[in-house]
């Protein structure tokens, strides 16, 4: 049994402490919010993120960073990509020992360009870290909670520390790999939000399976592109963290990019979409960083690229498919790496 933290009360966070509580690890749930703490410890309840489900006897919450961190050998950082520089400064003014981190967060962030376990570096001193363990995977939280079988995978150069989270999480329903390549499962689980909020726009825009299945195979292609160029092994955009989490994404109601995207096919504005969602769409700033990213490494993106134009540029979703469609034509695997 392990001591374990859990920082981030949301649909994600909440439901990898049922997991870990489940697989009988003394967890310990840590939320922003006093009153949602008292939720989940008394009422076993999240009713805003997770209203349908009753939680674990075993798993409490609290406020109380100093608490949550003193109680932990393992912390999982489980807050939006926004969130975890903020979440990393709570943390420091506590944290007195070397902790195992595990990130589950799926963003880049815009302007620096840096993927989640370089902000975590940035904002913690090596002398508290003992590894940091990527989680990543087509899992979305409604389906975990109702232990519908589910496979992810744990990225660590240092496979001695990715075996003990493998070994931490795996169950019956929640099934975990390893993986040596933290670049490529924080580009893949990052960079598939854009595409699924491309998804889910063109979904919205009425266009049929054809269009989808485009955004898709073309979508892992640019992916890829800018990964490899990153230094990621191009194997692992065919895995879990790749292709498994981008068919996920794009293709289920309840992906969140998916559903923002449906929005902005359906003529909202990105302001109208936010204030309806009420939880995190982690590929609207993933947008930015991509588009930063493709420029920094002379990388072709046209989707995330057509993205970004309507999303901050206010152009018409319907005309930037069609410009898409009518780019210079391409031979189809030449273009997958160059
Ligand atoms: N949901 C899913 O199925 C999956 C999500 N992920 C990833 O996990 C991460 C978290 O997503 P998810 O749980 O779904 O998001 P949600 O929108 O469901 O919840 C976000 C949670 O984080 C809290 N939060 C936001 N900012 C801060 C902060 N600065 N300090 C403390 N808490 C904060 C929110 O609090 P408040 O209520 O106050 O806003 C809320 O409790 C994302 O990167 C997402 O891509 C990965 C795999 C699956
Ligand atoms: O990452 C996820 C599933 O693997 C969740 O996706 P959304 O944030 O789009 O809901």
């Amino acid at each position: 049994m392990s001591r374990v933290a859990v920082l981030g009360a949301g649909s994600w966070g909440t439901s990898l402490a049922i997991v870990l509580a489940e697989n009988g690890h003394d967890t310990l749930l840590w939320t922003h919010r006093k009153e949602q703490a008292e939720e989940i410890s008394n009422q076993h309840r999240n009713a805003k993120y997770l209203p349908e489900t009753i939680l674990p006897e075993n798993l409490n919450a609290t406020d109380d960073m100093e608490k949550a961190i003193s109680h932990a050998e393992i912390v999982v950082m489980a807050v939006p990509t926004k969130g975890i520089r903020e979440t990393c400064k709570k943390m420091l003014k506590t944290l007195d020992k070397k902790v195992l981190f595990i990130h589950v967060s799926k963003g880049i962030e815009p302007n620096t360009l840096l993927r989640i376990s370089d902000i975590i570096k940035e904002e913690i001193p090596a002398e508290f870290i003992e590894e940091i363990v990527v989680l990543s995977g087509p899992s979305h939280a409604e389906e975990v909670v109702l232990h519908h079988p589910t496979t992810v995978a744990a990225a660590c150069e240092d496979i001695v520390a990715a075996e003990r989270v493998q070994d931490l999480f795996m169950n019956q329903y929640f099934r975990v790999y390893t993986n040596k390549d933290v670049i490529g499962v924080e580009i893949g689980g990052a960079l598939k939000n854009v595409i699924a909020l491309a998804a889910g726009a063109v979904d919205g825009l009425g266009f049929g399976d054809n269009a989808k299945a485009a955004l898709i195979t073309r979508g892992l292609a640019e992916i890829s592109r800018l990964g490899v160029k990153m230094g990621a092994n191009p194997l692992t955009f065919s895995g879990l963290a790749g292709m498994g989490d981008l068919i996920v994404t794009c293709t289920s109601v309840h992906s969140r990019n998916w559903r923002a995207g449906h929005m902005l096919g359906k003529g909202y504005t990105l302001d109208e979409i936010l204030e309806q969602m009420g939880m995190v769409v982690e590929g609207v700033r993933t947008t930015k960083a991509a588009h930063q990213l493709a420029e920094k490494y002379d990388v072709s993106m046209p989707i995330a690229e057509a993205l970004y134009s309507v999303l901050f540029e206010d152009k018409n979703p319907r005309q930037t498919v069609e410009e898409l469609m009518l780019r210079v034509k391409k031979q189809e695997l030449d273009a997958y790496y160059l």
